[in-house]
């Protein structure tokens, strides 16, 4: 049987789908296909194994043989999960392995942001470290801050282990439910949105892009954060307005930003975010260690294993197209 992969993938993942049996084409461009040429290259294909792609409606009803869909990314905002499910095709993604290392970008992103870590690296490349200033390059400490985490989720919890373990934060989230097993860990306390917003001095995004969450970081919510504030971003750019967060950071409503993913990606090299001195960007490198890439991949390779056996998924998405007792 054939699989296509988007994109290449970590030799760990190919080779347990060559240890398979399978055939194997990547695609090598450095750029994403078109819809029609993702038709075509499916043609060929049982299954496909699909990093960054967009996989909509008009894609998958021409590829509705494909026997499963395998995602290089636990987030899956890219697909049209209802299409899939109507189709029946089983979708597969990889939680769980990547959650340390994106938490730890975030962590990155907020202590480059509260230390103008970014700028001041590229001071240097521009030729202006000249003396020491005790008044000047003054960033803001964390320890026995609060974090606020939106979104207490596998990523949001590394994230607050994090920032309790090394900074004592104390620790505030909202979530869709509460987190029982945060809050005896962590001593996490669940509030509000509105409550989050005022008491954080670092807010941590980590929900899943979904129509709830989109846009929900906008003007009016960066008002209600403290001006002292930190905006950090590692889950999709579509959840904040970016022309919000400039003008929010311009007019100094909230004080600094870490953010790995933007709207659009890339971001354009002109964009105001980087020449700023208390904000942080990177090109959406949340899970992009070689340890975590070799594990998702190995799981997505699982994926494609386990749908082309007519099996369940090990990590699937829409689990409920499976009603028959066989996969129970
Ligand atoms: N920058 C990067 O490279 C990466 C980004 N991500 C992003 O991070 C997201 C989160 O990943 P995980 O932690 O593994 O997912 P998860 O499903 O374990 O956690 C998400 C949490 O958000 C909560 N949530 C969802 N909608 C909400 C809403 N409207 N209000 C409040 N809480 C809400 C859920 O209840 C859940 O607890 C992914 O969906 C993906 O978009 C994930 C990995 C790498
Ligand atoms: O897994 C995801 O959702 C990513 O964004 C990349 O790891």
């Amino acid at each position: 049987m054939n699989v296509f992969i988007t994109r290449v993938i970590p030799e760990a993942g190919l080779q347990l789908l060559k240890d398979a049996g399978l055939q194997v084409k990547q695609w090598t461009e450095k750029r994403k296909l078109t819809v029609d040429e993702l038709i075509e290259e499916c043609k060929w294909a049982d299954a496909l194994l699909s990093a960054g792609q967009q996989l909509g409606r008009e894609f998958l009803e021409a590829s509705a043989h494909l026997k499963v869909i395998a995602l290089n990314s636990v987030g899956y905002d890219n697909v049209d999960i209802e299409t899939a499910t109507r189709l029946k095709i089983p979708v597969g993604n990889t939680p769980g392995v990547l959650s340390g290392a994106t938490a730890d970008t975030a962590f990155l992103l907020m202590m480059a942001a509260a230390r103008n870590a970014f700028y001041m690296h590229k001071t240097i490349i521009d030729g202006e470290w000249d003396f020491f200033e005790p008044t000047a390059n003054l960033g803001k400490e964390l320890t026995g801050g609060t974090l606020g985490v939106f979104g207490m989720g596998k990523i949001g919890v590394e994230m607050a282990r994090r920032c309790a373990g090394a900074f004592g934060m104390k620790i505030v989230y909202h979530n869709r439910n509460r987190n029982l097993e945060a809050e005896q860990e962590l001593g996490a306390t669940f509030v509000s949105f509105e409550e989050l917003l005022r008491q954080s001095d670092v807010i941590s995004v980590h929900t899943a892009l979904t129509p709830e969450t989109e846009g929900k970081f906008d003007a009016a919510v960066f008002k209600q954060m403290k001006s002292s504030a930190i905006f950090v971003n590692t889950a999709r750019g579509k959840i904040h307005n970016e022309e919000d967060l400039i003008s929010a950071l311009q007019n100094k409503v909230i004080w600094g930003a870490g953010l790995d993913v933007t709207n659009p990606e890339p971001m354009k090299s002109d964009n105001p975010l980087l020449t700023m001195p208390n904000v942080a960007v990177l090109p959406h490198i949340g899970s992009a260690t070689e340890t975590t890439r070799d594990a998702m991949a190995k799981l997505a390779a699982g994926n494609i294993i386990a749908g082309l056996k007519g099996e369940k998924l090990p990590s699937p998405v829409n689990p409920e197209i499976y009603t028959d007792s066989q996969h129970n």
